[in-house]
């Protein structure tokens, strides 16, 4: 093995020790801590670790957590209704809906309802329109939280080959939106994508973001190339991402690994986001970029 691994877990830790020292001053200023709300419908193990984790996180900030739990057949209006309290809450900051959802409620509509600035998550269109058009707005964390990795580790990334593996809405089409506005060539490939070894092998920079374990082969990567693995796969052997980690370890200069790369950073960002919200509603200044 040859490949720096790149800690993503000491970068979250990092960062959420500065995010720590913010929320002091953000209550002396505001009177009250940054508020975030999670919402968790159903019984998903996976997805209740996930909240517990970010709950746990949120404390540890010294922010205040809210957290919401439905059984798995709330009627969607529901939801909704709640939602609409929160949006109207002033001690809260930020809205997040876990998702997936259950089958007979519709993400579109429940991720449509928050306020857009309240949406930490940055799922909503307003927020994708804007990161889309260079206006302000939540970008999602885990994107942000994968540049905020390549940018540490290889500073200016402008003239750089891309490749995004994944288009969906809250990882690939955001992360390929960042890598765009950093000036890179940004290729994004997805199911339909014809040799895609070919496409990854042209890449400085390959974001996997798939859910098929270890699908990215290391013999695709080019040598020197930075490899973030986004994929969260549970496997029999245990918890694995989306990038052979081994052969690509052997000719990549930097890699993530899974788990302790980019999930810890998801979590980060998302108290990030959350910071700089309750600084813009509380109308208390803030600079987010020295963070
Ligand atoms: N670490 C973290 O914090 C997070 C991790 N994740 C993980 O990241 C991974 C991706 O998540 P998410 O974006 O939500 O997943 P989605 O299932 O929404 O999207 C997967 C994407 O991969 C593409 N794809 C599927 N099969 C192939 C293939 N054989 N070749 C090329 N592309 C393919 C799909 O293409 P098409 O569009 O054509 O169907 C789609 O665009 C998952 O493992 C998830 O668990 C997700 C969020 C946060
Ligand atoms: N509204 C919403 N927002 C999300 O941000 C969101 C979501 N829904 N649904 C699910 C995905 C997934 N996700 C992760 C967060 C943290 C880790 C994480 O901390 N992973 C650790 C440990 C993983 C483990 O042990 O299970 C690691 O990779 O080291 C992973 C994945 C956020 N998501
Ligand atoms: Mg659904």
């Amino acid at each position: 093995m040859s490949a720096d691994i790149i800690d993503g877990k000491a970068f979250a830790a990092a960062l959420r020790a500065r995010i720590a020292g913010q929320v002091e001053t953000f209550i002396a200023a505001a009177g009250r801590p940054p508020g975030l709300a999670v919402v968790l419908v159903g019984e998903d193990p996976a997805s209740a670790v996930y909240v517990r984790s970010k709950h746990k996180a949120v404390r540890e900030a010294g922010m205040e957590g809210f957290e919401y739990r439905f059984p798995a057949d709330v009627p969607e209006a529901e939801l909704l209704a709640l939602v609409d309290r929160l949006n109207a809450d002033v001690n809260v900051d930020g809205i997040l809906v876990q998702l997936p959802l259950p089958a007979h409620i519709d993400e579109r509509i429940v991720t449509t309802r928050i306020d857009p600035d309240k949406d930490v998550d940055g799922f909503h269109p307003v927020n994708a329109g804007r990161l889309a058009t260079g206006l302000h707005g939540f970008v999602p964390c885990t994107p942000l939280g994968c540049l905020m990795l390549l940018r540490d580790r290889l500073g200016d990334l402008s003239g750089l080959d891309a490749v995004v593996i994944g288009r969906s809405n809250i990882v690939g089409k955001p992360m390929a939106q960042l890598l765009i506005k950093e000036s890179c060539t940004v290729t994004v490939a997805h199911s339909r994508t014809r040799d895609l070894s070919s496409v990854v092998r042209r890449a400085d920079i390959v974001v996997a973001a798939v859910g098929r374990p270890e699908m990215i082969r290391g013999e695709w990567i080019k040598p020197g190339a930075t490899v973030i693995d986004v994929g969260i796969n549970r496997t029999a052997a245990g918890l694995v991402g989306d990038v052979d980690f081994a052969g690509a370890a052997s000719v990549a200069a930097a890699i993530t690994p899974v788990p302790g790369g980019v999930g810890p950073m998801t979590i980060a960002v998302l108290l990030r986001n959350t910071l700089v919200s309750a600084h813009r509603r509380a109308q208390v200044p803030f600079d987010k970029d020295a963070l």
